[in-house]
């Protein structure tokens, strides 16, 4: 059970929102794409899912020994980009609902809301309206609805989108979850500290292409082993100063008296430690790992900027 998408290209009328694209999603991981408004991860998932076609390129997946150009309906759970529940319904009527049209039966479907219910704290609102509930709690019914039916591939976009610092942790936990289950969990996400946390592999995306692909430890490497070096100095820096010896090192001037510098494969540390003791008085010196979040900034900036927007 695989996916295998080569140089895959989806264009509309103005802008190519998939430019090139190559990559493999295993069997049993979480693997996230990142990227800004208009990287093409949407039009990328809307391919995966068979809802539109490449316009080149290529996407394999292989399901039990059969090869398919896109995942087969009966194999997938989908949390789409524009949510589709019935407001006017209960929390369980939609549920049952839509793990039948997945081929449930109504037994099967009520005993499984159940538990993910109660998985969600959303066991009091089972027989509420939908539309009686938070934006949240009806983003975390319709993530339900993806899942019900136990599919072997689940594609979430935007999982975390509405929700609470609280409520993202649960769809971490509904996600280790998932993949306890055995399924394939392929999500697109903009929350850098979750994805961080559960992603086995990342790819992020910029303008239709890929900017870097990899676990987090491997995209680090990839950017050079980037980390950051605070320094504390014991007078304060006059700006100019810093930026005539420091020059085009990459740096932030935190305050009057502490600076940022980004250290990578490429900065010469003995050089770079000469600058920081010429610039004055040196109090402390920390290193630290960028984490996920500046990680995509930098790597984005690289990139050429923020928008693939059509124009
Ligand atoms: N149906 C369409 N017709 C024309 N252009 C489109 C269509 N769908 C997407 N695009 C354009 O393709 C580019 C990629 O859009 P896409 O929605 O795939 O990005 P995204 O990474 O999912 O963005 P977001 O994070 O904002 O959801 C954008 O420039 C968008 O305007």
């Amino acid at each position: 059970m695989k996916i295998i998408v080569e140089n895959v290209v989806k264009e509309y009328a103005t802008v190519k929102a998939v430019n090139s694209l190559s990559f493999t999603v295993n069997r049993g991981e979480i693997f996230a794409l990142l990227g800004p408004n208009g990287a093409g991860k949407s039009s990328l998932v809307k391919m995966l899912t068979g809802f539109t076609k490449p316009d080149s390129g290529n996407i394999q997946v292989s399901l039990d020994d059969q090869q398919f150009d896109a995942i087969p309906n009966w194999a997938l759970g989908y949390l789409p980009e524009d949510r589709g529940l019935y407001p006017e319904k209960s929390v369980i009527d939609n549920l049952v609902y839509f793990a039948q049209l997945n081929g449930m039966t109504k037994t099967a479907a009520k005993e499984q809301a159940n538990i993910w219910l109660e998985k969600f704290d959303l066991t009091e609102r089972t027989n509420d309206q939908l539309k009686s509930l938070s934006k949240g709690n009806q983003q975390k019914v319709q993530l339900i609805t993806a899942v019900i039916h136990q599919p072997q591939w689940v594609i979430l976009d935007e999982p975390f989108s509405g929700l609470d610092p609280v409520n993202q942790e649960k769809v971490v936990v509904f996600l280790q979850e998932l993949k306890k289950l055995g399924m394939t969990v392929l999500l697109s996400a903009h929350q850098m500290a979750m994805v961080e946390k559960i992603a086995d592999r990342i790819m992020l995306m910029n303008k239709g292409e890929q900017v870097f692909l990899g676990t987090l430890k491997e995209i680090v490497k990839q950017v050079g082993g980037a980390n950051q070096i605070v320094a504390k100095y014991q007078e304060p820096l006059a700006a100019e100063t810093v930026a005539s010896v420091l020059q085009d090192l990459e740096h932030q001037q935190i305050n009057d008296t502490s600076l940022r510098v980004v250290g990578n494969a490429s900065v010469n540390l003995n050089l770079l430690s000469n600058k920081l003791t010429e610039l004055g008085q040196l109090v402390s010196l920390q290193s630290q790992q960028l984490d996920l979040h500046q990680i995509y900034i930098q790597a984005i900036e690289q990139h050429g900027g923020q928008i693939n927007e059509a124009k």
